[in-house]
């Protein structure tokens, strides 16, 4: 079994951009983050993105309202963000709370700035194959298969999960990549029969440990996504310790998807500085 570190994937992305962000200066191109309220996942990635950002010699923003802040709140710190000229990138955290009206804010987000993908403009240009940002963390994932040679083409993909941050666009992506692709979600009635298919398992559902060792065929490659809370610790949609030996390789959680999914942050604030 081959453990498939996100380090080594981010190092090597990091190591090219590098160089492409000295030559423009230190604290030049510069990332927002819109936080809003109090989810675990967004925050965790907050303080990871800030981090991330600020190592890598950009400029970062934080931008957080309270749990209880109105609709027109959160519009005025997007809007003031959107016409921060000296703001390359908005990242919107989500979820965010749920008398916030998401859907409405997304297509106030200046799709230049969008870098991860969340307006329907960018939802267009992507899913038409026409370029645009595309979610960091659907890239994370074909980054991990790229990096490690794993090969897609001719492959039967099973993706559980279908939301608009990873579910599809990953689809979509190995679709691209010539998998065959099958889409599993919360109405899926024989998801274990399903997940048995894939030669490459992408786990994004949600739920901890949902993905057990009897649903995964022998050899398969397995993507975990998740991030969830079990019993006061960080853990994958996938049950690491039982599916690791059926795997022929699998991403750790923590250490996997989600240290790539900053790098990818990475390389699309520096696409919008440069558009
Ligand atoms: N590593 C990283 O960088 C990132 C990790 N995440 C993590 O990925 C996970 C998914 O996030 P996100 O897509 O935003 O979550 P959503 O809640 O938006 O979507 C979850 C999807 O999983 C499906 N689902 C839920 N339960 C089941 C089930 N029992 N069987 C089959 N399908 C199911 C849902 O189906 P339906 O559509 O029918 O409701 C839905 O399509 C979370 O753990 C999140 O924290 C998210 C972003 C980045
Ligand atoms: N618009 C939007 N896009 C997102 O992609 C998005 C979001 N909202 N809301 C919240 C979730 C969660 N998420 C994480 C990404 C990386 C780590 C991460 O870097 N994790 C490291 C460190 C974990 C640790 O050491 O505890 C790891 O997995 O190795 C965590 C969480 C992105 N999300």
């Amino acid at each position: 079994m081959i453990e498939l570190r996100g380090k080594a994937v981010a190092d090597a992305h990091k190591a090219i951009l590098q160089e492409k962000v000295a030559a423009v200066g230190d604290s030049v191109i510069t990332m927002a983050v819109l936080l809003v309220g109090e989810d675990h996942g967004a925050h965790m990635y907050a303080t990871f993105m800030e981090k991330t950002a600020k190592n890598f010699g950009y400029g970062f923003v934080l931008k957080q309202l309270p749990e209880t802040a109105t609709q027109d709140e959160v519009v005025a710190a997007l809007q003031e963000l959107n016409n921060d000229a000296a703001v390359h990138g908005i990242l919107p955290l989500m979820p965010m709370p749920k008398h916030i009206d998401t859907e409405a804010l997304i297509d106030m987000l200046d799709p230049k700035k969008d870098i991860d993908g969340l307006t329907t403009y960018n939802i267009g240009l992507v899913t038409a194959g026409k370029g645009g940002f595309a979610p960091c963390t659907a890239k994370a994932c074909m980054a991990i298969l790229n990096h490690y040679d794993i090969p897609v083409e001719g492959k039967h993909v099973v993706v559980i999960g279908r939301s608009q941050v990873i579910g599809k666009p990953v689809a979509l992506m190995t679709l691209g990549a010539h998998g065959t692709v099958t889409m599993c979600h919360s109405r899926t009635p024989d998801l274990a029969e399903q997940v048995k298919r894939g030669d490459i398992v992408i786990a994004a559902a949600g739920r901890a440990h949902m993905i057990t060792a009897d649903m995964i065929k022998p050899g398969a490659v397995v993507i975990d996504v998740g991030i969830n809370e079990l019993e006061g610790k960080t853990v994958g949609d996938v049950d690491y310790e039982a599916v690791k030996d059926i795997a022929s390789a699998i991403t750790p959680v923590p250490g996997g998807v989600g240290s790539v999914t900053t790098t990818m942050m990475l390389e699309a604030v520096y696409e919008a500085y440069h558009a």
